[in-house]
């Protein structure tokens, strides 16, 4: 945000108007009202960004006041300077000038230029267009065929008079011609104020459009391919009037409350802008065409130069501070000030390539194709470990199964054992009697305890016939097979919970069963042989 530059100038008195009463004194930034004995007026002190006195020239006011604005305008950012005041204070001579001064128009035009020519890098393109808003109608200075033109607003253009006829120039003498032959359709009239009162506000306009010389050798886009487009408005009004004063009628009379109008409308907007952000409300740049066309220069995008001409003489003293006034009011305004860049074509693609190419070597830099491969790599090797592990899996309950067989081959073997060993127990054994004695005996133990019996094969231990837990001791045996009732090994066989239930307690001695284990059994004696200790177990009953 920046402030609008303000400041005053006040123009040299007319000799036949002296003051005997009151004067303006002028203390550097400051104007204040004062007796003439030099007692100032208190309330009536005015402080701005400059005060000219009657002796400033217009190369001064140019330097203090707007020569800032143009050289930012070459830089891109939009730019105002207009002179307000009453009729006959030194509006049009400030802007205008002499001869022997020029004013500020000339002198901005001639600095554009020069200033162009310092900047090497980039090449300009330089419009210019002049127009008057004369009884609220805009006529083109340049054309005297183009009569009530027509404000238009569009996102690319803004606020622009359609119809204007722009002239590209180069240089400052191609440009002042142009402005003399303008100046020659103005509307001026004599009034009893000013033989040469502006019956008009007038804009003289330089368009200015910049673009980097060598596009090629430079990568950043935002400085080297955009093309900077600002607005310098160079605005001269027509001044306020007392009709009484200046006795206007008829044509001037009609012009005059124009001009006053406009004017008025022009303080609305002022006041609106220095109330504040939060107060300000509805702005009326619409209700004339003055402010309509400054409007960016009045709380927009421009930086603004306002030079308020004031008459020192006492019998102006109401419009003068009506002026000052005007001034302190628009010394609160502040625009939102920003260089104006646009893009071509050229330079959006130019802008995208290298976007692309940006994200291209990101995506290298984070080597993105060989961390896919990676992941790739990763994902297969897991589908690779996961078919293993089901295939374990397969296998280890095939282990299990074929474990819980086993296991269960072995237990019926047991029973069977115990079956024997309990028959041998209970009725005695005698050699005599035989294989066929003790399979005889074992089916019937097998019946009377209803259990499955197949033949000779037992498929159930006969439980019933066993005492819950015992160790039985064989004193003599009847012909054996030729191998051990237990395994060789005995923890191929029996799992843990086998161990468990064992060592719960129906083992006499442990030792000797795994004496036993070890032991395998060479030949069966005979009745007389040596009784030999077989210690069989059967399992409690759950
Ligand atoms: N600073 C100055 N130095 C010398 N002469 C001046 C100065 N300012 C104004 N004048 C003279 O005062 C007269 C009125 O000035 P000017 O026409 O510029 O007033 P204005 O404000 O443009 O009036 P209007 O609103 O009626 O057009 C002119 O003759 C002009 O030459």
């Amino acid at each position: 945000m920046e402030n609008i530059c303000v400041g005053v100038r006040v123009r040299p008195t007319v000799p036949s108007e002296l003051s005997n009463g009151t004067y303006w004194k002028v203390e550097e930034n400051r104007i204040s009202l004062h007796k003439v004995h030099g007692t100032p007026i208190s309330g009536l002190s005015y402080a701005f960004d400059h005060v000219c006195d009657g002796s400033c020239t217009n190369a001064m006011v140019y330097e203090l006041l707007t020569k800032d604005i143009m050289h930012a305008a070459v830089e891109g950012f939009n730019g105002t300077a207009f002179a307000y005041g009453q009729t006959s204070s030194g509006k049009t001579f400030t802007m205008s000038g002499s001869e022997t001064d020029p004013g500020i128009i000339h002198r901005a035009v001639k600095d554009v230029f020069a200033k162009t020519q310092l900047i090497s890098d980039r090449e300009f393109l330089i419009r210019v267009s002049y127009m008057e808003i004369y009884n609220e109608e805009i006529n083109d200075l340049f054309a005297v065929e183009n009569q009530k033109l027509q404000i238009h607003e569009n996102l690319e253009r803004g606020v622009f008079v359609a119809g204007l006829r722009e002239e590209i120039v180069n240089n400052t003498e191609q440009v002042l011609k142009l402005i003399r032959s303008g100046e020659v359709n103005r509307h001026f009239g004599e009034t009893n104020m000013n033989v040469r009162s502006s019956r008009s506000h007038t804009i003289f306009r330089m368009v200015i459009e910049s673009k980097a010389k060598d596009t090629n050798l430079s990568s950043d886009y935002s400085s080297s391919d955009a093309i900077r487009v600002s607005v310098l408005n160079l605005v001269d009004l027509a001044g306020s009037e007392r009709i009484a004063k200046t006795g206007a009628g008829g044509v001037r009379l009609k012009e005059g409350k124009h001009i006053n109008k406009s004017l008025m409308v022009l303080g609305n907007v002022i006041n609106k802008l220095s109330d504040g952000a939060k107060q300000r409300g509805h702005i009326p740049y619409r209700d004339s065409k003055l402010t309509r066309i400054l409007q960016p220069a009045l709380g927009g995008n421009a930086k603004t130069s306002i030079i308020c001409t004031i008459a020192p003489e006492e019998v102006h003293i109401e419009e003068t501070k009506g002026t000052l006034q005007f001034a302190s009011r628009a010394k609160c305004i502040t625009n939102c000030v920003q260089v104006n860049e646009i893009l071509t074509d050229a330079a959006l693609l130019k802008r995208q390539k290298l976007e692309i190419e940006e994200l291209r070597k990101k995506l290298q830099g984070s080597h993105a194709e060989v961390l896919e491969q990676v992941i790739l790599t990763l994902r297969n090797d897991l589908l690779k470990h996961e078919l293993e592990r089901e295939k374990l899996q397969i296998e280890l309950e095939d282990e299990r199964k074929s474990h819980r067989e086993h296991d269960k081959s072995i237990w019926e073997q047991q029973m069977k054992i115990v079956d024997l060993c309990d028959i041998v127990t209970s009725s005695g054994f005698d050699t005599k009697s035989g294989q066929d004695s003790v399979t005889q005996c074992l089916k019937q133990e097998c019946n009377d305890s209803n259990s499955i019996c197949h033949g000779d094969t037992f498929r159930t231990p006969c439980v019933k016939a066993s005492p819950k837990a015992f160790v039985a001791k064989r004193s003599s045996y009847l012909t054996l097979p030729d191998y051990s009732p237990l395994p060789d090994t005995f923890s191929n066989v029996v799992d843990e919970d086998t161990w468990l239930r064992i060592n719960k307690g129906h083992i006499v001695d442990l030792d000797s069963l795994q004496m036993t284990l070890a032991r395998k059994v060479q030949s069966f004696p005979s009745s007389d042989a040596t009784p030999v200790s077989l210690y069989c177990f059967i399992f409690p009953k759950n």
